[in-house]
């Protein structure tokens, strides 16, 4: 079996990394395993080997019989027809290997696991373990009487606003548009009502129309008893501070990091005795990461703000720390390995840890961010479940998320309910997974409102539903635009491109500071689902650049770099601090020195995660690549004010909800997007299902 393997891997039709891997499973069991088993192992090797570069992290093998191996139907046939008859069905084979000298449950150090029809590579299925593990040892409720006391926390931090209420209302009077309907309305909408039905809304009105100032509206407090409304931010916090674990999913702007800054001030305030003043010794030691710099860097940016407008004292507000850092800083990378300085033997020091943008975290990372991080501290994963899964094998995120549909537990949906006064009903399901007491998912967003085309795009992809989509399109939104894809359109993307670059290249004629042209580039980007192709990254960006220089608004002449140059780092340099996805600018080096052939030098500067700028010299940069375009994956972790969005002409599997879904929520204030609307139709209606087993052993 070997042979016709490799024979394919020298056509590249397997990666080598398949069929080697295929072939150290072979060889271990040389002399144990008959001749037809090992060449059943060696086609098991090389599917499980290639299903993992597809992001699955094991082959369920029961599911498998209309795709054998992911090849070619011919070249797969070719391939079965090496085993014995009986042996050609993929759902048979969990019988045939158990037999294997090379596949054990796990108990054993076997290169291959199977576990009941999942079939893993042996690191995969420990990681998988390890995440299941500590997740569900987590998982369990803290100590009650503690949650009693955050009841009242609770409350200070998440008391009505009427601020934003009273706003509303000055809107709608400017507006022309005030009505009793209206009113009402809005205050459903602000303040969170769920029984409205069982309000006197006569009496309620009395005090909205006659409101001069926001102070004017508490008598809300009574005439809109908690009991009535439903704020899932506060129950977010509740659930965080009721288990050591927890989970706080929710699109763009749904007050995610809102929450967590209030959620870490009950931290700190839980152990204060003094209400007035903080004792920085019983301060939690309270960590926050995100997994690439961009989302750290941003992670920093957002919480700072949110941190800064709590209802706390300046004090309670300066206990808590905004400096967010990478997963692989915090974790301790080591140059050149792949192991980390902190593991289960060097564990962590956090009592708190937050991670942001978790759907970006791979099955690998979180297992070795579990080991190391002490049984104490508490976790907080903060992410949107409905984005692109990680890059790398796993959707450790959607497969935690997947226990919302359970709903609370009895005993659960009781404790939030006391702590948040609000009316939580419990799920339906007989034997919820301990998991779905951890999680909160946020549904309404902020930040784009009922008029915001962006986010009612977000919910009609999400929904994978064609006619709502088009419905969207009708409204005509004045921040969503489409484009359909022919060739007129195709060339005003790349004008539209050189227009927007224009700004932050005068920013450097100008002289202004790296950190405003690196802001004034970062306000604007090209999405592309493909890499390759006129579609694609590569030739969007050469088409730019080629524009860019043919309005001389670039100089490129015949070198590589020139001022303006905008570079993406695709390779982790530890020594350095720069990261996959971490964006440079080349600009003119400051001191004025020269190169060799005595041309103004160049440095490229980035924004590092802890807001600080550094420059380098270009030949110092790890692997990078230009960056006018780049891929939709790449863009996660990342928010652009306009973002463009670009789709090829034709279908491709690249094509899924989760992907435009992560393009179109990266746009903060308007979103362009060039596609054909049946390509965008069909691509909504393709959803990401990575195997794991993740969800079957948190049950
Ligand atoms: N309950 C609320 N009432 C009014 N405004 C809110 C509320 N919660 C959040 N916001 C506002 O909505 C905006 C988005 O909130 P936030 O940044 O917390 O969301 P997010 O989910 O973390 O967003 P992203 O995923 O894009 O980072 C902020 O301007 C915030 O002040």
């Amino acid at each position: 079996m070997i042979e016709p393997l490799d024979a394919l891997a020298r056509l590249g039709i397997l990666r080598s990394l398949d069929t080697q891997f295929a072939k150290f499973v072979c060889d271990s069991v040389t002399g144990q395993d008959d001749a037809p088993r090992r060449d059943l192992l060696a086609l098991a090797a090389v599917w499980v080997s290639q299903e993992l570069g597809r992001g699955h992290v094991c082959l369920p093998l029961s599911f498998q019989q209309s795709q054998p191996l992911g090849l070619p139907k011919e070249i797969a046939d070719s391939l079965m027809a090496l085993l014995p008859d009986a042996w050609r069905l993929p759902a048979g084979w969990p019988a045939i290997l158990s037999g294997s000298a090379a596949v054990s449950d796990g108990s054993r150090p076997t290169p291959l696991v199977l576990c009941d029809d999942r079939l893993y590579l042996h690191r995969y299925w420990q990681d998988e373990q390890t995440v299941a593990r500590r997740l569900l040892a987590a998982a369990h409720p803290a100590q009650s009487e503690q949650a009693v006391l955050q009841a009242g926390m609770l409350d200070t931090l998440f008391a009505r606003n009427y601020l934003y209420l009273f706003d509303a209302l000055s809107a709608l009077r400017k507006a022309g548009g005030d009505s009793a309907e209206r009113r009402r309305s809005a205050v459903c909408d602000l303040l969170d009502v769920v029984t409205p039905d069982a309000l006197n809304w006569p009496e309620i009105d009395v005090v909205l129309a006659q409101a001069q100032r926001f102070s004017d509206l508490t008598p809300l407090d009574t005439l809109i008893p908690v009991s009535a409304c439903l704020n899932w931010q506060k129950v977010a916090a509740a659930t965080a501070l009721s288990r050591p674990f927890a989970v706080i999913s929710g699109g763009p702007g749904t007050g995610k990091t809102t929450t967590v800054a209030k959620l870490l001030a009950a931290l700190v305030m839980q152990n204060q005795p003094l209400a007035a003043s903080v004792d920085a010794s019983k301060v939690p030691h309270i960590v926050l990461v995100a997994p690439t710099g961009k989302a750290a860097a941003r992670l920093t940016e957002s919480i700072g703000q949110a941190v800064q407008s709590l209802p706390v004292s300046p004090a309670l507000q300066a206990a808590i720390p905004t400096q967010a850092s990478t997963l692989h800083r915090l974790l301790g990378a080591i140059p050149g390995r792949a192991a980390f300085r902190h593991h289960a033997g060097n564990p962590l020091h956090a009592d708190v840890l937050v991670v942001d943008e978790a759907s970006m975290v791979d099955l690998p990372m979180m297992a070795r961010l579990l080991e190391a991080l002490p049984i104490h501290t508490k976790l907080i994963l903060l992410g949107d479940k409905d984005q692109l899964a990680s890059v790398e094998a796993g959707a450790v995120l959607g497969d935690i998320c997947a226990f919302a549909r359970q709903g609370y537990s009895v005993p659960q949906a009781k404790q939030l309910s006391e702590m948040t006064g609000f009316v939580l009903p419990a799920g339906q399901s007989a034997s919820p997974s301990p998991i779905a007491d951890c999680l909160c998912v946020l549904q309404k967003s902020y930040r784009f409102h009922a008029l915001s085309g962006i986010g009612q795009l977000a919910s009609a992809i999400n929904s994978g539903q064609p006619d709502r989509l088009a419905a969207v399109w009708q409204q005509g939104y004045s921040d969503i635009r489409q484009y359909p894809l022919e060739a007129e359109y195709y060339q005003q993307l790349i004008q539209a491109m050189s227009n927007f670059y224009s700004h932050y290249l005068k920013a450097i004629a100008a002289g202004k500071s790296p950190a405003e042209v690196l802001r004034c580039f970062a306000s604007v980007r090209l999405l592309c689902a493909l890499r390759e192709g006129d579609f694609g990254v590569k030739g969007l960006n050469s088409r730019i650049e080629r524009q860019l220089a043919k309005e001389k608004r670039i100089s490129p002449g015949d070198e590589t770099w020139y001022v303006g140059r905008p570079v993406m780092i695709t390779r982790n340099d530890h020594g350095l601090g720069l990261y996959n996805g971490d964006i440079g600018i080349a600009m003119p080096d400051p001191d004025g020195r020269t190169d060799s052939r005595g041309r103004p030098a160049l440095r490229v500067y980035f924004d590092m995660p802890d807001g600080s700028i550094r420059s380098f010299l270009p030949s110092r940069l790890p692997e990078h690549e230009l960056v006018y375009a780049m891929t939709i994956h790449k863009s996660q972790g990342s928010e652009f004010a306009d973002t463009l969005m670009i789709l090829p002409p034709e279908f491709s599997l690249i094509l899924t909800r989760e992907l435009v879904y992560t393009g179109v929520t990266r746009a903060k204030e308007r979103l362009y997007l060039y596609a054909r609307p049946e390509v965008l139709q069909r691509s909504i209606q393709r959803c990401i299902q990575r195997a794991s087993g993740l969800e079957a052993n948190l049950s």
